[in-house]
């Protein structure tokens, strides 16, 4: 029996079959299921057109009608179901200028970029497997479908996700897949970064990204990511990790020449990862300079203790200890600058004769230390008292 995943996405390829389509299981999901992985998403594949797809399913979302595929929604999920298809050439490196439907799934599997991604699977659990996808995964081996070099010609990013795999899955490399790859490796630089984001991401993520690494130089393949090009030694002995925030935070922290924020700008990430880059380097210079202490534990968000524990423990070999995190944290006095007790228009009010100014941050901020630091109470009566002591010059 097929894990529930596939259960509900069976409906979907049984009314397929009942309006006299095929349809099947394709892609990651059903490399991830023989490979004993987790499944996240189910794709599937059929021999209706988008429009026949949009005329049997009430609920269909149009997502990438020019790739044939669509989105089905049904009992309140979505399936994306994409035509068979055949690709023409990329001579953009980066789409294919035309794109066929098919009716034969044979001529579908040969378009895709390896084997193991090559198997189509029945609502059964039989497998349709033209190019010997099994046997390598059985063998552990990444190797492309057909001519290596035609398939990485046709999409250059194919040689980053062979890298992705490796990690992923500790699987090798074939030898005339790994030759090709360092062969069309320079047309890397073609690709759209954000596509070569999304692998790195998932890269890193591997279990095996030390293994992936290796090939990474073995194929001088380096040459073609942002960043790690100026120093590859960056990337050896890292151990895996699920975000690019602490690596690029690593980066910045580990060379003398290269930034965070030129690694968010190079491989164009999100203002969130941007800012969860900087909170782990300047994270990293506050523990430098006075280690695990309450005003260290108030800065950092906890959902980032991870990443910064996986930072000092690269970069010093040196374990934090998560207890001492907690407790700090338990008693800390205020979480976060909106738990004082005053507010600007306290101090206004307090101080009327000032004119308005950046002085009423400058003595929040100040404020914000002494309380989490535990050297003045969250108490408006002993801050008023504290500003008139600490009160700056005017002028
Ligand atoms: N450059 C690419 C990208 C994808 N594919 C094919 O499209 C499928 C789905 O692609 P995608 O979802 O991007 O990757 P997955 O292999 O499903 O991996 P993941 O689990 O990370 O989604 C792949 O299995 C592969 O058959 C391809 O041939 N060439
Ligand atoms: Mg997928």
């Amino acid at each position: 029996m097929l894990p529930p995943i596939f259960q509900k996405a069976s409906k979907i390829i049984s009314v397929l079959e009942e309006n006299q389509y095929e349809a099947y299981f394709v892609g990651g999901c059903v490399r991830d299921y023989m490979t004993g992985r987790p499944i996240h998403d189910v794709d599937i594949a059929s021999s209706a057109l988008p429009s026949e797809v949009q005329k049997i399913f009430p609920k269909v979302i149009p997502v990438g009608l020019e790739h044939g595929t669509v989105i089905v929604r049904y009992e309140q999920e979505s399936f994306e179901v994409t035509t068979y298809r055949t690709e023409g050439e990329y001579s953009d490196h980066r789409r294919p200028d035309d794109v066929r439907f098919v009716r034969d799934i044979k001529e579908d599997l040969k378009r895709r970029d390896f084997t193991m991604n090559a198997i189509a699977m029945d609502t059964n659990g039989k497998i349709l497997d033209p190019f010997g996808g099994k046997q390598a995964i059985e063998s552990g081996l990444i190797q492309t479908v057909g001519h290596a070099a035609d398939r990485f010609e046709e999409d250059a990013l194919r040689i980053i996700r062979a890298l992705r795999f490796c990690s992923q899955l500790g699987f090798s490399i074939e030898e005339d897949t790994k030759k090709a790859m360092q062969r069309c490796g320079a047309q890397i630089d073609y690709l759209a970064v954000e596509r070569l984001t999304a692998e790195l991401e998932k890269m890193v993520a591997g279990p095996f990204f030390n293994q992936a690494v290796d090939y990474l130089f073995a194929l001088e393949l380096y040459h073609y990511l942002p960043i790690f090009k100026e120093e590859p030694l960056l990337l050896k002995e890292l151990e895996p990790v699920s975000s690019l925030a602490p690596v690029f935070a690593l980066v910045e922290l580990k060379s003398a020449a290269l930034t965070a924020a030129a690694c968010i700008q190079a491989y164009k990430c999100s203002n969130q990862l941007k800012r969860q880059a900087l909170n782990l380097v300047e994270g990293y210079h506050l523990y430098q300079k006075n280690g695990i202490d309450a005003w260290f534990v108030y800065q950092l968000p906890k959902q980032q203790w991870e990443d910064f524990i996986y930072l000092v423990r690269q970069i010093d070999q040196a374990t934090i200890d998560r207890q001492a995190l907690h407790r700090i944290r338990n008693k800390l006095p205020i979480l976060s600058k909106k738990e004082l007790c005053v507010n600007g228009y306290d101090i206004i009010e307090w101080f009327p004769e000032r004119p308005k100014g950046k002085w009423i941050k400058d003595v929040l901020d100040k404020i914000e230390y002494h309380v989490v630091i535990s050297k003045l109470a969250n108490e408006k009566s002993k801050i008023k008292e504290w500003i008139q002591w600490n009160l700056p010059a005017q002028g």
